[in-house]
């Protein structure tokens, strides 16, 4: 799949980028992640694949500013992630969030004009704006007023990305979207994805399903404590990289060699040469 990728961001009329420049990331003396450097801007939807412990979740966690790396640096419009906290959101894991706090839909949406308005002064007119209309985006207006606990994963998603959209927020990180999710849910999400991406946000996700890369993405990085590869899905997505990054931990099934010839399709020289595995 390919995006049409906008010169200016169709969102707020800029071109901006985000820069990963030799990111090493501790916990205590344990390095997690070495030297992970990528860039990507408006418009793009970028895969984040690796096997468990990989480092995915730090590396999201590093860019929404929530862990400070051990060197290397996180750039988003050319400064440091942490000047620009309310135009990033970051979704945690499915288990880390409590999903039994009591919090209507509304409630969670509303939780994302909080960077802006503080939480002293009352909502303006714009803010709820901005709310109703990240509910209508995400289709969440009849389970507005029900609480969070009672909704299905993949509504719980939606409404969690409609908190992102009603922070203006520029950049998406989402740590595993697709999990849990049946398969009329996860093809709903694919379609969110696309239309944020196609508006010109950002959206980085960690992905276990390897399969459904080239169906979703435009570039992905392949990590597994240290970077084994970044680019586009059409030239980077191949069985040496995803075989360099998970050893002997995966085998070559029907549907994972379907998948990097289905990458390779959109590669100008894959397509050149009829290329296949
Ligand atoms: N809070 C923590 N304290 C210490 N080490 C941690 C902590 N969180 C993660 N790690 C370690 O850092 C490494 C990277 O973990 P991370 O959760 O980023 O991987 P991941 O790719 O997201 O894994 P998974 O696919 O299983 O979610 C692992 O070796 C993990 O054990």
């Amino acid at each position: 799949m390919s995006h049409e990728t906008h010169d200016n961001c169709a969102h707020c009329g800029h071109h901006h980028e985000l820069v990963v420049n030799g990111l090493c990331v501790n916990y205590r003396e344990h390095r997690a992640l070495s030297d992970v450097s990528l860039a990507s801007s408006c418009g793009n939807c970028v895969a984040l694949v690796g096997p468990n412990g990989a480092g995915k979740s730090t590396l999201l966690k590093t860019i929404a500013g929530l862990m400070t790396p051990a060197s290397g640096e996180v750039l988003w419009r050319g400064a440091q992630v942490a000047k620009w906290s309310r135009e990033i959101a970051y979704l945690p894991q499915r288990e880390q969030i409590d999903w039994s706090f009591p919090i209507t839909v509304r409630g969670v949406v509303e939780m994302g004009r909080y960077p802006q308005t503080g939480w002293w002064r009352s909502f303006r007119k714009d803010d709820d704006r901005m709310v109703a209309e990240a509910i209508e985006q995400m289709h969440l207006e009849d389970l507005a007023d029900r609480q969070i606990s009672e909704l299905s994963g993949g509504q719980q998603q939606r409404a969690f990305i409609a908190r992102a959209l009603a922070q203006q927020a520029h950049v998406l990180l989402l740590d595993e979207p697709f999990t849990g999710l049946d398969r009329p849910a996860a093809e709903g999400l694919i379609e969110v994805l696309k239309r944020l991406a196609g508006e010109g946000r950002l959206v980085v996700a960690s992905h276990h399903e390897l399969a459904t890369v080239p169906d979703i993405f435009d570039e992905v990085l392949i990590v597994a404590r240290e970077q084994v590869a970044f680019g586009q899905v059409s030239e980077t997505f191949t069985w040496d990289n995803i075989r360099k990054a998970y050893g002997g931990q995966l085998r070559l099934t029907p549907d994972l060699e379907a998948a990097f010839n289905e990458a390779a399709k959109h590669h100008p020289a894959g397509v050149a040469n009829g290329a296949t595995l």
